[in-house]
């Protein structure tokens, strides 16, 4: 099942819809049992301290130490005055099965955190609307200077579950998020917040949430389901031939790395053009070296490759190349110094647009701090601007299409280094060219890049390079499939 992504407003909705149901009882149930088992296993031995808020968020926080009670966990549970129904509710059943409820208050919490061994935050949840008010902008100080380990219930008391950024907001080591993600644990500080997120579904009709949601986040086994399986008798002719245009006096780099992602993502045929000397990087890459982009245009005549991507290093030309390209009107990936915003209104159905925030800010015409608050709404943004499909680019990326918002999993920091949105490039162009529909390309591209630097940030570290993660497109690739693609071996069998 796909996961995903909701607002504070879209969870509430659905938390509606459970109640209308009689259903948000046994919610909350699941959702603080749910809780009391990651703690039994992450954080198996001393006292769990509890400290719950007025509303719901409390409410599953008061469950949870219930269920760890009932195990033999010792437990504290400090709460304020509960709010809500279902909250006043679980205070009763806490305290019938003979666990005390005191008052939440600064000194006693402060006394408390020393004892402790695991702090639930279960203060504020999607119903926190900023600014922090008192006491729990101290209760939050208080927690963050404790010396235990932090687990926050749905998202870090403080968090605006709609931003990627924070302000006062409890530091957590682990959070446990229920239903769907949250914006706020995908992207930014908000997500450093967050530490380890671990997401609880719950035992809610798909359909609810579905229809409410914000953005998906497909599976490895949905997006291996995606990728195109090869016939045994495929040959270079049928895997797709790659045009790469960039590459200019002193970022002739850029283009050869787009080719080297095609390349490694299986493409039958990479040839680069350029008015620049490019760098041979694999050998099977063809070069066309041109004097000007006009002849190069002349040269192409009527021949056109099954995909293209233009703009890598491509320098001043861009746009006006560019503007040719789209002109052919087949599968096109625009990045870099083509994705300028005098190409608004020229793009086509078939486009997919690459932009890394600094230059989704110049589309847009907005700041780069502005545009990271809300990565999923400047995405949609950009969509509607430019039409086609929009990757905007980053830890992790946002694929948004008519009618529709994918963020991928996974990555690696290791990636944020010269040359991975260009060998990005060129697996998106590989996979269009390999006949995939634009969306699946994209939602498809963005996470084999993202495995690929997984498994390279496995080797590098750190010091990971591009071309170290275009060197593990094909075991990638092969992850993400080995569920869906019967392969000849796994056919085979023995006489
Ligand atoms: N379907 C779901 O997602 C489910 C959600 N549940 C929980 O329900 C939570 C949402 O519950 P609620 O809507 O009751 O909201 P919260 O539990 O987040 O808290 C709302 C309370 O916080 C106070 N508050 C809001 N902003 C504040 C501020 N700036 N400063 C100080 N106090 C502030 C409000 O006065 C209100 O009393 C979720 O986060 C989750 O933990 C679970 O109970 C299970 C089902
Ligand atoms: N911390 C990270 N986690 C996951 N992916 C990352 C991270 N940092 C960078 N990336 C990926 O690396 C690529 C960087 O693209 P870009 O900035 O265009 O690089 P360049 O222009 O140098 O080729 C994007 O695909 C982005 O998603």
């Amino acid at each position: 099942m796909p996961q995903y992504v909701l607002t504070a407003a879209q969870a509430s909705a659905v938390d509606q819809q459970l109640q209308r149901a009689g259903l948000l009882d046994l919610a909350m149930e699941e959702a603080g049992s749910a809780v009391a088992r990651l703690v039994q296993q992450q954080y198996p031995a001393g006292r769990v301290l509890f400290l719950a808020g007025g509303g719901a968020n409390g409410g599953d926080a008061l469950v949870a130490a219930r269920h760890l009670h009932v195990q033999g966990r010792e437990v504290e549970v400090l709460a304020l005055p509960a709010r809500h129904r279902l909250t006043q509710l679980n205070r009763r059943r806490l305290q019938a099965v003979g666990v005390a409820c005191r008052p939440l208050k600064a000194a006693a919490a402060q006394r408390s955190v020393e004892a402790a061994a695991l702090l639930v935050d279960g203060l504020l949840g999607t119903g926190f609307t900023p600014p922090l008010r008192a006491p729990l902008d101290t209760l939050v100080h208080i927690i963050n200077a404790a010396s235990c380990p932090v687990l926050s219930i749905d998202i870090p008391s403080g968090i605006d579950a709609h931003s990627a950024e924070a302000g006062l907001a409890v530091q957590a080591q682990h959070t446990v998020s229920l239903m769907g993600w949250k914006p706020a644990l995908l992207f930014g500080e908000s997500a450093a917040r967050a530490g380890a997120v671990t997401l609880v579904p719950l035992t809610v009709p798909a359909a609810w949430v579905q229809a409410q949601a914000l953005a998906v986040r497909p599976t490895d086994a949905e997006v291996g389901a995606m990728l195109p399986a090869r016939r045994n008798d495929a040959h270079k002719g049928t895997a797709g031939h790659v045009w790469v245009l960039g590459g200019h006096p002193g970022t002739v780099g850029a283009a050869a790395l787009t080719a080297a992602g095609a390349l490694r993502t299986g493409s039958g045929l990479v040839t680069v053009h350029s008015v620049a000397e490019i760098p041979l990087v694999m050998p099977e890459l063809m070069v066309h070296r041109h004097s000007v982009w006009d002849a190069a245009f002349r040269a192409f005549g009527d021949r056109r490759p099954d995909a293209v991507a233009v703009g890598m290093g491509l320098g001043p030309d861009a746009a006006h190349i560019a503007r040719r390209v789209l002109s052919w009107n087949i599968p096109t990936v625009l990045d870099a110094d083509a994705l300028q915003p005098e190409l608004i209104g020229h793009g086509h159905d078939s486009c997919l647009w690459t932009p890394h925030p600094g230059e989704a800010a110049r589309l847009l015409r907005t700041s780069t701090p502005e545009l990271t608050r809300y990565p999923l709404e400047a995405a949609r943004a950009l969509q509607e601007q430019l039409g086609g499909v929009v990757v905007l680019k980053g830890g992790p990326s946002v694929v948004a299409y008519s009618g529709g918002l994918s963020v991928a999993q996974g990555g690696h920091p290791g990636m944020a280094s010269a040359g991975m949105g260009d060998t990005l490039s060129g697996i998106l162009a590989s996979l269009l060219g390999q006949g995939m529909d634009v969306v699946q390309a994209a939602v498809a591209g963005v996470r084999l890049h993202a495995r690929a630097g997984e498994r390279a940030g496995q080797l590098h570290g750190y010091g990971l390079s591009a071309t170290d993660v275009a060197s593990q497109l094909g075991a990638a690739w092969t992850d993400l499939t080995s569920e869906t693609h019967p392969t000849r071996e796994r056919l085979s069998f023995r006489v």
